[in-house]
């Protein structure tokens, strides 16, 4: 028998303890002002421990509160799911199932319409209704990659300046650059402030030494920055904000020049983006390591849908399935200028599909009619996979590099 309960700041160690031992990590130690470790933010009261009859912890699961960025640029609450784990000893008995039963409930009775997470394995999540519903890449650049000439017409580059600082000395700089760029960039999630204060999570709010290249416009205010560190000949960027392309280009370009590097990493790029296409050789650029991100489950389907916003205008009838909770409804989505309105309904169906297909469609990072050609999705009359196609597109694609 296996008892799931919600855990307090009294139950911090056993967590930490018991979901190191499902990774087979040991946890770090944290520094004298309790921080430069990720499980220095966990907020013990969204915390669960699974535990046997007889009180042995065997299984974790918490989550964060961030906030998530629709396309369109509405912010909404998202709880952010970490720390799953169950002692080997345990595994494949149901834990994780009835933990994340208890989860589930318990984000729906916080009022929450969506969750999101990031996932071990592909192979786990989807069976609680979780998609993947943004992607990121590695994009490997040998140094000095030249860009091609720009046309006579092109925008100028970037007017600004770019100064070198360390990691450690520049962090609300950082969080000021991430904030800003989060909130207009669709699947980006907040770094809440004590993130930044406590050093939590990977480089560059963690206390790991980096160099940054901040860049700042013309009038001086802050609008981007890549963290880095140059090992072996490989110059390894970690994250590059940037308010737009101009800035994101003069970062690349500084780094691709940087002496004593062979290659530059750049480990998050979302797919698609620019920069490859800048180069002079395009084949100079590997990608690699194209990989799902952030996982989107949909809590309340009507008030997730309402809230993102809309490029086209349309209707569309969606007959979503959701096995792990037992649910089934018909949703007659209705878009105009921009806004959805989202209501039950008896009509035919254009679309049906799991609830987690439908939390990859959610952000705008996959084509429905990708997912019906993939037999995931099934379209009921011909033309339902393109409208549904028009309806979710998003002109800027969702993007996450958020850790956590
Ligand atoms: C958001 C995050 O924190 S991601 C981190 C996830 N944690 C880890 O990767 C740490 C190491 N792994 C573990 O701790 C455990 O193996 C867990 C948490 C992944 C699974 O816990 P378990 O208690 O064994 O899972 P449980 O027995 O409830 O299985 C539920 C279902 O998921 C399936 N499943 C569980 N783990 C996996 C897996 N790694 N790969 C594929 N399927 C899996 C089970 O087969 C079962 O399927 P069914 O519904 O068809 O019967």
């Amino acid at each position: 028998m296996i008892d799931v309960r919600p855990t307090t700041e009294e139950d911090l160690g056993v967590f930490v303890d018991t979901v190191h031992a499902a990774f087979a990590r040991f946890p770090e130690t944290p520094d004298e002002d309790g921080g430069g470790v990720f499980w220095s933010v966990y907020e013990m009261d969204r915390a669960l421990l699974a535990e046997t009859a007889d009180g042995r912890p065997v299984g974790t699961a918490a989550a964060y509160s961030f906030e998530l960025t629709l396309p369109g640029g509405a912010l909404l609450p998202a709880p952010g799911v970490t720390a799953v784990g169950v002692l080997p000893s345990h595994r494949r008995r149901g834990v994780l199932r009835a933990m994340m039963r208890h989860q589930l409930a318990d984000l729906r009775a916080r009022g929450e319409a969506l969750a999101v997470l990031l996932a071990s394995e592909a192979t786990i999540y989807g069976r609680f209704g979780y998609g993947p519903a943004t992607f990121t890449q590695r994009l490997t650049l040998p140094s000095g990659a030249a860009f091609t000439t720009p046309r006579p017409d092109a925008p100028a580059p970037a007017p600004g300046t770019v100064e070198v600082l360390r990691r450690a000395d520049c962090g609300p700089l950082l969080e000021e650059v991430y904030d800003r760029y989060r909130r207009a960039q669709p699947g980006a999630l907040s770094r809440p402030h004590h993130w930044w204060e406590r050093r939590a999570g990977q480089p560059p709010v963690s206390a790991a030494p980096r160099y940054v290249a901040l860049h700042r416009a013309a009038d001086g205010t802050p609008d981007g920055y890549a963290s880095y560190a140059l090992a072996d000949g490989v110059l390894t960027v970690d994250e590059t904000i940037a308010a737009d392309d101009a800035v994101f280009t003069a970062l690349a370009r500084l780094l691709l020049d940087h002496d004593l590097a062979t290659r530059v990493v750049f480990r998050h790029v979302p797919p698609g983006h620019p920069l490859r296409l800048r180069l002079a050789d395009f084949r100079a650029g590997e990608p690699g390591g194209h990989t799902d991100w952030l996982w989107v489950r949909l809590l309340d389907v009507p008030r997730a849908l309402a809230a993102r916003g809309w490029e086209a205008d349309g209707t569309l009838v969606l007959d979503v399935d959701d096995p792990f909770l037992g649910e089934r409804a018909r949703h007659l989505l209705t878009v105009r200028d921009g806004t959805a309105v989202c209501a039950p309904t008896d009509r035919e169906p254009d679309l049906s599909l799991d609830v987690a297909d439908l939390g990859s469609l959610y952000l705008g990072g996959t084509a429905p009619s990708a997912l019906v050609r993939a037999g995931r999705v099934r379209a009921h009359r011909p033309g339902a996979a393109d409208r549904a196609d028009a309806l979710f597109r998003t002109a800027r694609p969702p993007h996450c590099l958020h850790w956590f």
